[in-house]
């Protein structure tokens, strides 16, 4: 699969750009803040209906202007897709496919595999849980339409559920047959996600360890590892045993909602004990594992998005990192870098057609 070409109205620093792309490696360069962050972001939102950097949709509108039309058309499985993603301010997101829109934009995602190698991935480090569980979930929804589908459902139930609690105490009652059936729903479709979670993490570890051992090359002992409650009970006895408390704090204190990822070096929290180098070779060999695991997952070999790469891996790793294209036959791979002469030098040795757009 790989893009063909994108065409941007009105997208954030951009009036009107069109770019055509080689189908293997395309290398954005420029000053800083001329936008070549923002037309990988315009790609991904292609892919997922959304920024990657900034999820307020009315800041992607370029200032002083009402709407954005970001259109790409993508090959894939010898098809031509064409995909509009347009957004008027007071109106709703539209995402076309081939000229038909999307009643709802989770149908999308995982059509369109991709995968973005950031430098805000430090957020998955530094950032809170809720930050690790979107990157799980956005992993997972990737490769397994039902369990997208299924956290949506999660999601409705456990708002349900902390609105009743809430409604309990503003008005002096309590009613345990209500709650005993939302504690039955969030159960099953808790327990559900809790094993495609755990089978994720099983599967993502192998591949994750490979990938820190070739980019840190140094013996570390690292982990990653999988934090639930549901790891210790079943949610229903938990959900049961929790009222007195979710009562008192008016929302649901046990659950899938509160799943963790635990990244450690040496034993420890890789936060607080890894030193920058070591957060950033972690990261990237996350987002590779991601890469890999979405490749064998789905039959399509995911777009791979690397911004300010350079920021994080010197020139010997990036090579390491483009030659993935190499041994994948259809992948393509964007590059954003400051630097056209040190992008050039790594594209150059991978030997595949590639394009330098200079902003
Ligand atoms: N909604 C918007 N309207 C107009 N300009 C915007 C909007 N959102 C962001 N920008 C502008 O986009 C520019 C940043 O673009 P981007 O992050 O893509 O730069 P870059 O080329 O990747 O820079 P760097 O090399 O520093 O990473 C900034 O000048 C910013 O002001």
């Amino acid at each position: 699969m790989f893009l063909r070409h994108l065409s941007l109205v009105n997208y954030k620093n951009f009036d009107s750009k069109t770019l055509e792309f080689d189908p293997v490696i395309n290398c954005l360069v420029g000053d800083n803040g001329v936008g070549k962050t923002n037309i990988l972001d315009a790609i991904y939102h292609l892919c997922f209906g959304k920024s990657y950097f900034n999820p307020v949709a009315t800041q992607n509108i370029k200032h002083d202007t009402d709407f954005f039309v970001v259109d790409g058309e993508f090959e894939k499985e010898g098809r031509t897709e064409k995909i509009i993603c347009s957004f008027k301010k007071g109106s709703k997101k539209i995402i076309k496919r081939n000229g038909k829109a999307y009643e709802k934009f989770s149908e999308h995602i995982g059509f369109l595999p991709l995968v973005i190698i950031s430098p805000s991935d430090r957020d998955l480090i530094l950032e809170g849980s809720e930050t690790r569980r979107k990157f799980m979930d956005g992993v997972i929804s990737q490769s397994d339409k039902a369990y997208l589908q299924t956290l949506i459902k999660y999601n409705k139930v456990l708002v349900q559920r902390n609105s009743l609690l809430k409604y309990f105490v503003a008005n002096h009652t309590f009613d345990p047959n209500t709650l005993a059936i939302y504690n039955e729903q969030l159960h099953n479709l808790g327990t559900e996600i809790h094993k495609k979670r755990v089978d994720f993490i099983d599967s993502l570890i192998p591949i994750f360890q490979k990938q820190y051992a070739h980019i840190s090359e140094k013996d570390e002992q690292i982990t990653l590892s999988y934090e639930s409650q549901l790891s210790e009970g079943n949610l229903l006895n938990l959900l049961e045993r929790s009222i007195d408390k979710d009562r008192a704090l008016q929302y649901t204190s046990v659950g899938i909602h509160k799943d963790d990822l635990n990244f450690m070096i040496g034993g420890h929290p890789i936060k607080k004990f890894g030193s920058q180098g070591q957060q950033k070779s972690f990261l990237i060999a996350l987002k590779l594992a991601q890469f890999h695991f979405i490749k064998e997952q789905a039959s399509t070999t995911p777009i791979l998005l690397l911004d300010d790469i350079f920021d994080k891996l010197d020139e010997n790793r990036v090579s390491h990192i483009v030659g993935l294209v190499k041994d994948d036959n259809f992948g393509q791979i964007f590059i954003s870098d400051t630097h056209a002469e040190r992008t050039e030098n790594v594209v150059k040795t991978i030997h595949q057609s590639y394009k330098i757009f200079t902003l």
